[in-house]
């Protein structure tokens, strides 16, 4: 397997992907054009910020299987692309975190005291003491917009320098910033309250362009923005005309709306403190994040272990014993029922019940498309491309839970809805592992999901069984099991025969042609 290696990253990194046996090549400042030309060769790709892997290069990766940032934003990759390729994106969450933070610790002191400003007027020969007058961090009140890993480790440090923290973060709960010792407000009063502003989302929809004009208009004029989360979030033409108005006190920026930014005024201004995104670049973290994404990377080409994807749900290690068999239950539940249903299937439900309420189910739905999927369609259907597969012809998905699964221990059902009918059909383990289908719509049956299967309807009447058995005898198919199942004596029944080998067309039109079978489906599991 090949990886590429696009971005600088540390060398201890390289040394664990070629020790895993895989064939490295680094090759950094590729031009988009070059990058395209190469990727097909390549089974993983390895990035920081700078690659930009977009939809163009995605679909020219023929045999990229992930793609793997040395960091934590992701805002360069296509991530729709990839997922609908089935191209696993992962990140190493954590790795910088500690490094950023103290990044902007020291971007706020830096634009705090002007030590930018001053160091370069002494390179200069200078001695202008006056001119760089500054202001205290402590008591001062410092807003954080996105208190999640950076933006906590960052509260932590400026509580122990004294200021009063305060946060905007609509997914964190009150009870959290009360544990933290953080007053949790809305963004507006938290604006117009804070002497510094220091930004920590994602840059998403909802945080693009977040500090403009308007916002900007109700800070106090002696306050100070951060930004050590991504360009983008603050308007930078609008924090320019800021402080060139006197309304803003001054900014630090390590990160910008374009990368390396081209004429952009707030480069060199007086009042601005600008880093080239230097957040991560610390020799700790950086050896952080290559260890990690290069054990995560060579952990999924060779043994398939997924973890820090963002497209797809991470089973810790204590889950995976317990979730294992009822991945694989799930994927054969769908299928199994892909196989006898026909017609446009509109909505998937999953139902858990009993033990499997209890479980980390995304994984299990997940498994449970692929399964569906996977007998119908031509492209290739995998765990992460499943969910946008499905999204795309217009499946709609719905998970439900119950602590109660009747007679068994846990069980899950899928139902399958077309405008014309539903399909229902509920699996369980038995011995813990061992997949079984239990129920087909109102028939109980007790069928082992595995190999080449015969399916039918049938009138409950002598003789139907006798009759399969002598034509797959007389074909030279050996039968491994039979199941039935009835609604009532001599009413509609379910026949599953596990077979050896498969059937050809031409045995499967007999088998139609025998009396009483209703219809016939060939099953692959
Ligand atoms: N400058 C650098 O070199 C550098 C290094 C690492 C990370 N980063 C960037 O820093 C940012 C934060 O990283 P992190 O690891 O702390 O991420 P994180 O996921 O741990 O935290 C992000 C927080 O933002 C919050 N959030 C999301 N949308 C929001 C919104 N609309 N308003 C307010 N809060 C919102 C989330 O609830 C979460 O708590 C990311 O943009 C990341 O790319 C930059
Ligand atoms: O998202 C990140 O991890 C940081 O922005 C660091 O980016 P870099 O790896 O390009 O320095």
């Amino acid at each position: 397997m090949k990886v590429l290696v696009s971005d600088n990253i540390s060398s201890k990194g390289i040394e664990i992907l070629k020790k895993a046996g895989l064939d490295v090549d680094v090759k950094t400042g590729l031009k988009p054009e070059e990058l395209k030309s190469i990727i097909g060769e390549y089974h993983a790709l390895v990035i920081r910020s700078a690659t930009k892997v977009t939809a163009d290069i995605i679909d020219a990766a023929k045999n990229l299987k992930v793609i793997g940032r040395a960091g934590s934003g992701l805002d360069n990759v296509d991530k729709a692309a990839a997922s609908k390729k089935g191209i696993v994106v992962m990140n190493t969450p954590g790795g910088n975190t500690i490094t950023t933070a103290e990044h902007t610790i020291a971007m706020m002191f830096a634009i705090a005291r002007k030590i930018p400003q001053a160091n370069a007027s002494m390179a200069k020969g200078e001695w202008e003491k006056k001119k760089f007058m500054g202001v205290e961090l402590f008591n001062k009140t410092l807003g954080i917009i996105g208190l999640g890993n950076i933006g906590g480790e960052v509260a932590k440090r400026a509580q122990g320098l004294g200021m009063n923290v305060i946060a905007y973060d609509p997914f964190l709960s009150e009870e959290k910033a009360k544990k933290m010792g953080i007053k949790k407000m809305e963004i507006a009063e938290l604006i117009s309250q804070a002497d510094f502003i220091t930004i920590h989302t994602p840059l998403t929809a909802e945080t693009r362009n977040l500090i403009n004009a308007k916002t900007i208009k109700t800070m106090k004029d002696s306050a100070y923005i951060i930004n050590c989360a991504r360009g983008g979030i603050v308007n930078e033409k609008d924090i320019y005309d800021a402080l060139e108005s006197g309304k803003l006190a001054g900014a630090a920026l390590d990160v910008f709306e374009k990368e390396p930014p081209e004429n952009n005024p707030l480069v060199g201004h007086e009042k601005v403190v600008c880093t080239p995104h230097l957040g991560a670049s610390t020799q700790e973290a950086q050896e952080n994040v290559a260890i990690a994404i290069a054990e995560q990377i060579a952990d999924y080409l060779i043994y398939g272990t997924i973890r820090n994807a963002v497209n797809f749900p991470s089973i810790p290690a204590d889950q995976v014993a317990v979730l294992q068999p009822y991945i694989t239950l799930s994927e054969k539940i769908g299928s199994f029922s892909s196989q006898i249903f026909e017609g446009g299937i509109t909505e998937v439900t999953l139902e858990y019940r009993g033990d499997a309420s209890l479980l980390n189910i995304s994984p299990l739905t997940i498994a449970a498309i692929k399964g569906l999927l996977t007998p119908i369609l031509e492209e290739t259907v995998n765990f992460v491309n499943a969910p946008f597969i499905a999204k795309e012809r217009g499946i709609e998905v719905k998970e439900t839970k119950s602590t109660d699964a009747g007679d068994y221990q846990g069980a899950i059902t899928m139902k399958i809805t077309s405008p014309q009918k539903i399909l229902s059909v509920t699996g369980t383990l038995f011995s813990k592992r061992d997949p079984r289908i239990v129920k087909i719509n109102d028939f109980t049956v007790e069928i082992v999901p595995e190999g080449n299967m015969l399916f039918m309807y049938n009138n409950d009447k002598p003789g139907v069984i006798g009759n399969i058995g002598t034509l797959l005898g007389k074909n030279n198919i050996n039968i491994a099991r039979m199941h039935f199942g009835r609604e009532k004596a001599g009413g509609k029944a379910i026949s599953v025969v596990n077979i050896d080998a498969p059937v050809t067309h031409k045995i499967l039109q007999e088998i139609k042609n025998l009396p009483n079978i209703l219809d016939v489906k060939v099953i692959n599991l």
